[in-house]
Parts: C-alpha cells; structure tokens; sequence
C-alpha cells in the first residue's frame, strides 16, 4: 500500500479556495488561447482511418511533444510495429507518444490517457462548417476531433500550464500516454503497454482518461464502457462485374449474399440473432438498477437533437441499459457496392459488408468472433451460393468497468462539486476505448474516466463540437481534479 501523505504538497494544507481560484482565473484569461491552441490542432486532418493521412498523425503528435516539452516534460516515441493494410502491404504505425515531467516520491503519480487521430470526416458529408477549421457559433466550437478527443487532451495540457504559468507547484506527478490509432483500435498499443509495465507504468498510481461525453447537461464521472469487435464479411463471386440485364437473373449475386447475412444478424427491435450472443451478458443487480433511476436523460431532447421520431425503448432507464449494458450490433457500410449517384446496372463482383458488435461485461470477444463466424458459415451453407465467403475481424476490445468507491473517484466528485457545484451523474458509456480494459488488466492500476464533453456533441457525427464552456470548465476540472488527488489521503 503505497501512502501519499497530504503534507507532502505544500498546496494541499491551504483552502482549496485559497489555491484553485487564482488558477481559475489563469483559465478565464486564457481561454482565447487555448481555443486558439484547439483550433490549431483541429486543422491537423489526423484520420487513422485512411493510412495515407497518417502523415498527419506524426503531426500531431509532434505539436503534442513539443508542448510538454515546453512544459519540462521528456518525451519518447514507441515504436508499436506495423500494420498490413488490405493489399498486403505492411505500413509502420504511428509511434505512441509517452510523456513523464520530473518525479517528486512524495506526491501521487497519474498517467493521462488520450488520442490525438479522429474519424474520417468531409464538408460533403452534411457539415455546416469545414470539419478542420474550428468555428465558433453561439458558444460552440465546431471541428473534427473538438472534443473526441483534441479538446479534452488540450484541457489536461492547459491545466498543467496553468500551475505552471501561475508558478504553483504541481500537487500530482504526470505521465501521458497519447495515441493515434485509438479511432481504429488501439493497434499496437496493449503490447507496448505490457512492455513498459514494469518500467513506464511502474510507480503510476491512477490512469485516468477524459475521452466521452455527459449524459445530460449535468458533469459525469464514467465508471464502464462497452467493448467492441468489428466484423468485415466479404463475399465474391464473378471475375468482373457483370452487366444485370445480361447475367441478372442467371448468377449468384455477391451483393443479394452478402445482404441476406447481414439481414440474419439483428431484427427490427434492434434483439442480435448470434446464437449465444446473450448467454454471458452479466445479470443486472438491484443495486446496479437504482443506478440508473438518478440519472438525468432526457428522451425527448436526445430525440430532437439526433433527429429520430422514437428510440428502440421507451423509459429513460431501458434506452441507458441498451446503450451501456447491453450488447448491440450496427451495420456500418458495404465496400464495394454502388454508391455514387446515377443509375448503374452493374452487378458487383466482390463486396465487404461491415458491421460492429459491442460488448459488455462478461463477454469475451475471442468467443463474439467465433459466434458471429459459425452464424454467418451457417447462414451462407444455406443460400447454397457458389461464391466464396470470408469473414474477418478486427479490433477485439474488451468492456472496461470500475468500482466507484476507487479513491480517484471520490477525487473525481470533489473536483466535480467545486467547479460546477454539483455532484457528478454517475454514468457508463455505449462506446469503446479499446485500451481502458488493458489499463487495468495489464497494470493492474486503477483507470477512471472523467469526461468533459457535453450530451450534444456529436462525436463521430457531422457538426461535432464541444462548448466553450465545457472546453473551459473542463480545464477548470482537471487542475481541480489535481488537487484533489493530492490530498486523498493514501492510495488504497
Ligand atoms: N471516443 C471513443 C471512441 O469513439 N472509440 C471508438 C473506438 C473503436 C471501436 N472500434 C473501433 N474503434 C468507438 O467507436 O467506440
Ligand atoms: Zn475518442
Ligand atoms: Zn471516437
């Protein structure tokens, strides 16, 4: 049991007043700075998605080096190997930035976790805005990556800066883990982070990620996230795409193949038709249902605000449950199919149906991916189809969950009350951070999630933004959050 006296930090034995507020007003100050500072990163198009943009991901984790190095911090980046792309050439991967600033054995070490890569994104797709140049509009900052995940990164800089610009000592030691390849899966990085666990994560006592958004317009502490696999089913048939007035009729399709399998994976109530897919989903507790009865979601708002006439359920608690508990499967696109505009009658020769099944506790992906592949065989065997079927899957990434009782959450929720003056919702999260799990696993250290996103922002969507005012109170947050740890009273 490791013990951080809180006499240790100077800072630690004042009002928390007496310390924060000067830094409080450092962030206020300086808030068009580090817009500035955010909209310079928005422009950086660091999509992990498209291999020829990767480029841009050295950028940006350049600008991230050379700003903890401004700060003092020494800075490495890992090698994480290489990936093959679908042509069969292998491609090396962008590093993993791993940052440390000057250790004092006295104070709590917390290793910050966040990516700088973002989702694909295009003017064309429906954006009011272009995606890479932040634009401001009634207290919102629009741009690719505002605030999954360049915003909250940024936040966690600022809040050092400020401790260092208003010559307070910092009352926590810091590492950062910053990557980005997190949008397509963390490639790489469970490895480097089973590397270095003897070494880099050795005297980590919190890992802490900023990297979801609020539930409501309430501040959140986040305790789980889903796990995820994703799918590529791949059919082919003909050697060329064939004319559908000449061959229509008298050949096997790919396209009507690949559509039959992915129809026999979910029906219209959103229910996954993977037999066994339900079997280890963890039984919800009664005091895991309570949970949910406090939090503060608002259907009809979600509604108007992602522009659905109804959802899959129909109680605040069930909709939560589905998102974050339960398993669910989203078919994402077809490569290969027609999609331009105009009317070409050409019967496709290959297409790759994608889709991704989210995981919760207890489920294993290794046992997912054999459901899904003995599912989609079985299915395939009975259309009788000539065509040759490929299943793949990548990504693999458990669910995370925490205990709330965990010291960096009682941290959490104190820093929550003296920014916002409330007490934090406590929520999961539907999406995925594929390391989360491994964090803990592998390091065996404590992760705690504490995102400064709002309900609204639209990650991964068109239009995503995060506000001024969460950009700004969520800098507010971290350097709160700082002190507060300093002063838990020893590391349990
Ligand atoms: N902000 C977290 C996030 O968006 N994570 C991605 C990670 C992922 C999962 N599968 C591929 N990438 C997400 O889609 O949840
Ligand atoms: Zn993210
Ligand atoms: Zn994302």
């Amino acid at each position: 049991m490791l013990l951080h006296l809180s006499s240790s930090s100077s800072s630690t034995s004042l009002p928390s007043s007496t310390v924060l507020d000067p830094l409080f007003l450092y962030i206020d100050e300086h808030q068009n700075e580090f817009v500035q500072r955010l909209r310079e990163w928005v422009a950086v198009k660091s999509d992990s998605n498209d291999h020829t943009l990767w480029g841009e991901i050295h950028k940006i984790l350049n600008m991230t080096a050379n700003r903890i190095q401004e700060m003092g911090g020494q800075v490495e980046f890992a090698d994480i190997g290489t990936q093959k792309l679908s042509n069969g050439e292998s491609v090396a991967l962008p590093p993993v930035l791993l940052a440390q600033f000057e250790r004092d054995p006295n104070k709590p070490t917390l290793c910050i976790y966040g990516h700088v890569d973002v989702q694909p994104a295009k003017k064309e797709d429906g954006w009011s805005t272009d995606p890479y140049s932040l634009t401001e509009i009634n207290g919102n900052l629009y741009g690719r990556g505002a605030t999954d995940n360049k915003g909250p990164v940024l936040a966690w800089l600022h809040a050092l800066e400020t401790y260092k610009a208003s010559k307070q000592e910092v009352p926590v030691n810091l590492k950062f883990v910053i990557e980005g390849m997190e949008e397509v899966g963390s490639d790489g990085l469970d490895e480097l982070t089973r590397q270095r666990n003897e070494s880099f994560f050795s005297d980590v006592d919190y890992i802490v990620i900023s990297d979801n958004v609020w539930v409501s317009k309430r501040p959140a502490l986040t305790y789980g996230t889903r796990g995820s696999s994703y799918f590529f089913v791949e059919v082919e048939g003909p050697k060329l795409d064939l004319h559908s007035g000449v061959f229509g009729g008298s050949v096997h399709e790919p396209m009507t193949d690949v559509i039959t399998l992915l129809g026999s994976l979910l029906d219209h109530t959103g229910k996954i038709l993977v037999p066994g897919i339900y079997e280890s989903v963890a039984p919800l507790t009664e005091e895991e249902r309570k949970l949910y009865k406090d939090i503060h979601f608002d259907m009809e708002e979600m509604k108007n605000n992602i522009g659905v006439k109804s959802f899959l359920q129909d109680n605040k608690e069930e909709i939560l449950m589905s998102r974050w508990r339960y398993p669910s499967l989203s078919i994402h696109g077809i490569e290969g199919a027609f999609s331009d505009p105009g009317s070409k009658t050409v019967i496709p020769r290959r297409v790759i149906g994608k889709f991704s099944l989210r995981q919760v506790p207890n489920m294993d992906p290794a046992v997912v991916e054999r459901q899904v592949k003995e599912h989609l065989q079985e299915v395939f065997a009975k259309q009788k189809s000539p065509n040759n079927l490929k299943v793949m899957a990548t990504v693999g990434a458990k669910p995370w969950v925490a205990n709330l009782n965990n010291p960096e959450y009682i941290a959490g929720r104190k820093a929550v009350k003296v920014v916002f003056g409330v007490e934090p919702e406590l929520i999961r999260e539907g999406s995925t951070i594929p390391i989360a799990n491994n964090f803990q696993e592998v390091t065996g250290k404590r992760v705690m999630m504490l995102p400064i996103g709002g309900h609204d922002d639209g990650e991964h969507s068109q239009n995503e933004k995060i506000s001024r005012y969460n950009f700004i109170q969520g800098t507010k947050l971290f350097v709160a959050f700082f002190y507060e740890l300093s002063k838990l009273q020893k590391d349990q």
